[in-house]
């Protein structure tokens, strides 16, 4: 066979390219924020998937900003320091010990393993976290529960856990315009100087409406919101995302997720979208193909 023979294969991939090109034209210059969570970064096949794909965005002209989690690689160093850790709503209760241990993993650890998956794909990151060039300010949350014996909720002390407050984006405009892609930790300093741990999905939602956004995604372990028979919710608005909650459909993890999307998207974000950050290319699939994937919450 000649190079020049047609190869169907040849001509899917790039028929994939063309199909490409008119997201690409639209979103040449706009800024996608992807948050990274903990559960999706367990295999490294898929971080370096996860890497690729964001060097493709930045290669395309889109500006991805980073943010990531880290919950479970957390929950290990505190249990291999001998460290008991709680969570009440999906937040980690969070002594001086533990918020310098979550500083530790997050912006030690994992930060720079991420800015390395990221350079080994080609591309140029800068890790860092809300604490640097005053990037986020955070605020002591006040953390309420229910009391089972008394049918109300009551207030509990989370301890350094934070809420960002105001985002400073000078730093993430700079690295941009160089052509850096920015990694960022869910650390911030607090108004007190403390160190705050933070939510890597509020971080990301905040960080997401801060920059006006195009899209948020938060890449996790589970295919989108899904229903009660366990099938994928492809798009779903505020309003239905308050009956999800309010029906029991939502749960754990899921409820920050989403109070987030709904934030974000209130915020001035277009689109948040849920999606598998274990499966290959999911958010490539998402953003360039019109079938799309995940679970998109639009406004
Ligand atoms: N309706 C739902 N659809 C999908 N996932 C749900 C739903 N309700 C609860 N979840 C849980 O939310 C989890 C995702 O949240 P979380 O574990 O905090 O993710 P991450 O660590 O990636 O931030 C899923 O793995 C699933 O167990
Ligand atoms: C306050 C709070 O809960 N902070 C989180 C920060 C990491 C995080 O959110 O990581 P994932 O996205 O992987 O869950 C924690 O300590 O686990």
């Amino acid at each position: 066979m000649s190079r020049h023979d047609p190869d169907q294969t040849l001509l899917a991939k790039a028929e994939t390219l063309t199909e490409a090109l008119p997201y690409m034209q639209r979103y040449a210059g706009q800024i996608f924020v992807v948050k990274y969570g903990g559960h999706a970064m367990g295999d490294p096949v898929a971080a370096k998937g996860f890497a690729a794909d964001i060097v493709l965005l930045k290669a395309v002209g889109i500006n991805p900003v980073v943010v990531h989690g880290g919950g479970p690689q957390i929950g290990a160093m505190l249990k291999k320091l001998g460290v008991e850790s709680s969570f009440v709503n999906g937040l980690r209760v969070t002594d001086a010990e533990t918020a310098s241990i979550a500083e530790m993993v997050l912006s030690g650890a994992i930060n720079k393993e991420i800015v390395g998956w990221i350079t080994r794909a080609g591309g140029r990151a800068v890790g860092l976290s809300g604490k640097d060039a005053g990037l986020v300010t955070a605020e002591k949350v006040g953390g309420r529960e229910a009391d089972p014996t008394r049918g109300i909720e009551r207030h509990v002390d989370l301890g350094f856990v934070g809420d960002p407050v105001a985002v400073d984006r000078a730093i993430l405009d700079t690295l941009s315009a160089a052509g850096v892609i920015p990694v960022i930790a869910p650390i911030a300093a607090g108004v007190d100087g403390a160190t705050y741990n933070i939510n890597a999905d509020t971080m990301a939602g905040a960080i997401a409406a801060a920059l006006g956004a195009t899209r948020l995604f938060l890449l996790t372990d589970v295919a989108g919101v899904l229903d009660k028979d366990g099938e994928l919710l492809t798009d779903l608005t505020p309003a239905q995302i308050e009956a999800l909650q309010a029906d029991g459909t939502v749960t754990g993890g899921m409820i920050p997720k989403l109070e987030t999307c709904v934030n974000a998207v209130k915020g001035g974000v277009e689109a948040a979208v849920i999606l598998d950050g274990r499966v290959p290319h999911a958010m490539l699939v998402e953003i360039f193909t019109a079938k799309g994937a995940g679970t998109l919450v639009r406004a």
